[in-house]
Parts: C-alpha cells; sequence; structure tokens
C-alpha cells in the first residue's frame, strides 16, 4: 500500500510538537538514485508507541493519502517501522498548519480566506470522484505551503493533510450522524467538517464552541445549533448549508464551488473590510 522506508535513511531536526498520540519532527530522508546521494526535507510524524491501537488508523491513513495525487493533497512518502516506533514521513509544508498560521495574527484578507476555502472544496471535490472519505476535515489538517503575497497577486497554496488519528472530542467538525454510528463515515460528513473549518478560517484558526466541555458539545448537537453566524450572509448561509443536519441535504462539491466563486465575485465588489465572526 506504501513504500517502507528504512530507518538508517532518516534523520531528525528539531522537533515541531505533538498532536494527539503523535510527535512531529522536522527532518531529512536520504535517497541513493543512479549512485547519487539525495536528500530531501520531510516531516517526521512519530506514533506514540504506547497507542499501538492507533495503529491501523494511522497506517490506514498514510496508504490512503499514498493511494492518490493531487496538488490539495499531502505527498505521503512511505512509513518505516524501528522497533516499536512507526514513523509517517510526509513531505515538508513549508508554513505548517492552517490554525496556527491564522492565530500568529497573521492578517489575511477576505479573498485569501476564500481562495483558501476554494482550494480545500476543489480538494475534497477530488476525494468525492474517487469515492474517498477524508474524515478528519479541520484547519489543523490544512498545511500552508505558500503564503501568498496580495500585491504580488500571488494567492496561498494548502495541502490537505492525512485524515491522523480520529480523537474523540471532534465537536462540531464531525458530523452528527457519526456520534451514533462512527464506523459508516460518508462523503457528506467531509461537506459537514468543510463548512466547521470555512468557520475557522473565517475566525482567525478559532476552534468553534473553544472552551466548551463534551456535554455542552453534545447538547450543541442534541439541540441542533449552529455555529455563531458571520455577519456576511452569503457566507453564513454556505456554512450553514453545509453543517445541514440532514446528510443528505448538504450541497455537492459542484455547489459549494459554484457558491465559493460567487462569493469571490461579490466580495471583491461590496468593500468588506474585516468579517469578524461575532463568537
Ligand atoms: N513553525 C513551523 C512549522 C511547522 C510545521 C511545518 N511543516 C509541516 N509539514 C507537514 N507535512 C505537516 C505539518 N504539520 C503541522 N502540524 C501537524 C499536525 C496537525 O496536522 C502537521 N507541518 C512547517 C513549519
Amino acid at each position: 500500500q506504501f513504500h517502507m522506508i528504512k530507518y538508517e535513511d532518516l534523520k531528525w531536526d528539531e522537533s515541531l510538537g505533538q498532536g494527539s498520540f503523535t510527535r512531529i519532527y522536522r527532518g531529512h530522508k536520504t535517497d541513493i538514485r543512479d549512485g547519487e546521494n539525495y536528500t530531501t526535507e520531510v516531516l517526521l510524524k512519530e506514533l506514540d508507541a504506547g497507542h499501538k491501537n492507533c495503529w491501523e488508523s494511522f497506517f490506514e491513513s498514510a496508504s490512503l493519502m499514498s493511494q492518490i495525487s493531487h496538488k490539495h493533497l499531502l505527498l505521503v512518502y512511505g512509513v518505516s517501522v524501528h522497533g516499536v516506533q512507526n514513523i509517517m514521513v510526509q513531505e515538508f509544508v513549508k508554513y505548517g498548519a492552517l490554525d496556527l498560521y491564522l492565530k500568529r495574527g497573521r492578517s489575511v484578507s477576505v479573498s485569501w480566506k476564500l481562495d483558501v476555502a476554494k482550494q480545500l472544496a476543489s480538494a475534497l471535490n477530488f476525494l468525492e470522484e474517487k469515492h474517498i472519505v477524508h474524515g478528519n476535515i479541520c484547519a489543523k489538517n490544512l498545511l500552508l505551503a505558500r503564503e501568498g503575497d496580495q500585491s504580488q497577486g500571488i494567492s496561498p497554496f494548502i495541502k490537505l493533510s492525512d485524515p491522523g488519528i480520529m480523537v474523540l472530542d471532534r465537536i462540531p467538525w464531525v458530523a452528527p450522524e457519526v456520534l451514533d454510528a462512527p464506523d459508516d463515515l460518508t462523503l457528506e460528513c467531509d461537506k459537514w467538517s468543510f463548512g466547521a473549518t470555512v468557520w475557522e478560517i473565517f475566525n482567525n484558526g478559532n476552534s468553534p464552541l473553544q472552551g466548551w466541555d463534551l456535554d455542552e458539545k453534545r447538547q450543541f448537537y442534541e439541540s441542533f445549533q449552529k455555529l455563531p453566524p458571520s455577519q456576511w450572509a452569503e457566507l453564513a448561509d454556505l456554512i450553514t448549508q453545509c453543517m445541514d443536519y440532514q446528510a443528505a441535504l448538504r450541497p455537492s462539491c459542484r455547489s459549494i464551488i459554484r457558491q465559493l466563486n460567487s462569493l469571490i465575485t461579490s466580495g471583491n465588489d461590496v468593500r468588506y473590510t474585516e468579517l469578524q465572526i461575532i463568537p
């Protein structure tokens, strides 16, 4: 399913933090091609030895990402197993996770945000056409490969990361129907998560329902609540459509892309200095 990489071909540089059950490092891998030594900068994602039970989802997400290739999908070079250690070797994406980038207070324009949302929608459209469910769409799993430069007309560029290991408190990214039946993830689930992710992008990387405990989050679903709406009605409407409690009513990827395109044009015409979602 995926390429096995020899542990001795990997070199660890600095630690870049840790996700749930995983630790990430910048590193390098060496390849020998026609007698030449090549080193490539990589992201090394170590799975905690203690969490053997997440093993299969770790490898599943690695194999998912290495079966398909698309410009907005993260490239996974392969995996390396060393004793009890499992390491996923990914392309190193220059600016890291989008939620941290936005939280660091980079003031990005509305068109920047819409451009990122559209790239995510096109990645989802690609996965939908392949009938592949990602299952963990969120700003933390969007990686920024290019910052973009408005003055030079250079747009940002994002890569959708591997689904990683599903953690429990994924409300409000996980679709409500998944809570009762976590095994049958459908394409519609990714639409719900897309809505929550667009909400994050327009809320400077802040997590929706931040600080709510698990009970309050469950209550949010049980009483069919919606995230605080953006002041931009058309944007709020798109997010609401994606986060419809009836999975079948969520829009197709094509419809999402069409609506984003009209937001991009209307966004250009009407002056939106800064759209703050009032949490
Ligand atoms: N300062 C800084 C900095 C940090 C990281 C990168 N690069 C990179 N490349 C990847 N392939 C994956 C990730 N990554 C980040 N967080 C996760 C866990 C949540 O998905 C994965 N980061 C670049 C700069």
